[in-house]
């Protein structure tokens, strides 16, 4: 038996519990992997709540990420006691997820855990962290440079937000944060940010181009505030979206795309190439100060990760939220 967050659905609906779960109710695959650590997304939230329909198949474990050690292993690229670590993929929406004390996974889906990072720091990080640095990596890819003016972040003090202000600001970009909690600005100018601006200013309707005011952009928030942003975005500059916390519609017009040649950024975390993913958490090793990651985490017992994400839901959380499963 194990420990694990299990979402049920009957007639009347679903619910989230913590309880113990049999070892052969486990999904196939060539990997067990004791958990250490997960986290709590946004994504992870709305399946625990049911806010959203992220669950695919029933009963479920959710949690998109973990990080612990190998116990058993089918696959020639991973031995018992190697170190790994999982984003996405679909683990905690259609294959059993990380907020559970075992996982038996896809070897494939599996990365090895960076030396830089013990397992704990690796999931304050977490697909937050990994969704920041592809959306920088897509920023420089699309040649923003560090003096071609202030980039912004929308939803500034949520995981995703935290971990962009702190990379941006980091390799030197002028950060400025976008959040509906100005009672964080403290918050969001310590993790790096020059200015905190509030989340009212990109919720009306904007029009076809505004003043051309950000050099670039990372979006966690899409809906009203993206079309906003990109509408105020500079000449040849360009926006990674990532998320959809404010909605998916996107009432904007071609205006920025083609009279002032903005790029937009698509960023999918959940199947991006493994090539990829590495090159993302080469990158988190490199440029983040692990002495600065309790700054931006609140933790919690698997025990409590259902009452953690009714209140992520509520707005009543900042920042990433860790997930201690070994106890
Ligand atoms: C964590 C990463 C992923 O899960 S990526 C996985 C693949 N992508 C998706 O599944 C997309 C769905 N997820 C999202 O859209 C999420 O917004 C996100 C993944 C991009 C961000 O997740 P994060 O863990 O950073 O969420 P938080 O709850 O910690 O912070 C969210 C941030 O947005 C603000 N916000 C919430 N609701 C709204 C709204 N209706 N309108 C505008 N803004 C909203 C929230 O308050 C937080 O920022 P704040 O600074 O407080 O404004």
């Amino acid at each position: 038996m194990f420990d694990a967050v299990i979402i049920e659905k009957n007639d009347e609906g679903q619910a989230a519990s913590f309880r113990q779960i049999a070892l052969d109710a486990l999904p196939v695959g060539d990997v067990l992997v004791k958990v250490e650590w997960s986290t709590l997304n946004y994504k992870d939230a709305l399946a625990i709540t049911g806010k959203g329909p992220i669950v695919k198949s029933w009963p479920m474990v959710p949690g998109v990420d973990f990080a612990g050690t190998v116990v058993e292993s089918a696959s020639p690229d991973f031995l018992p006691g190697d170190k790994v670590l999982l984003n996405g993929w679909g683990v905690g929406e259609k294959h059993w997820g990380g907020l559970a004390g075992l996982a038996r996974v896809s070897s494939e889906w599996l990365i090895r855990l960076p030396a830089a990072f013990s397992a704990r720091q690796a999931m304050i990080l977490g697909t937050a962290g990994y969704t920041a640095m592809l959306c920088v990596m897509a920023l420089e890819h699309a040649d923003v440079k560090l003096n071609d003016g202030p980039v912004l972040v929308t939803g500034a003090s949520g995981g995703v937000g935290s971990i962009a202000v702190m990379l941006l600001s980091g390799l030197g970009y002028e950060t400025v944060a976008v959040t509906g909690r100005m009672a964080e600005k403290d918050y969001l100018e310590s993790l790096g940010a020059s200015r905190v601006i509030q989340r009212d200013l990109f919720t009306s309707k904007s029009r076809p181009l505004e003043k051309a005011e950000w050099a670039g952009a990372i979006d966690v928030v899409g809906g009203q505030v993206l079309a906003s942003v990109c509408a105020a975005v500079r000449l040849h500059g360009a926006v990674a979206a990532c998320g959809l916390a404010g909605g998916m519609d996107l009432p904007l017009t071609v205006a920025p795309f083609i009279l002032r040649g903005v790029s937009l950024l698509g960023i999918d975390s959940t199947l991006c190439p493994r090539e990829q993913r590495i090159r993302a958490w080469d990158r988190l090793a490199g440029l983040i100060d692990v002495t600065r990651l309790e700054e931006v985490v609140s933790e919690y017992p698997l025990s409590q990760a259902v009452e953690a994400a009714h209140a992520l839901m509520d707005g009543r959380t900042r920042g990433r939220i860790l997930i201690n499963v070994a106890g």
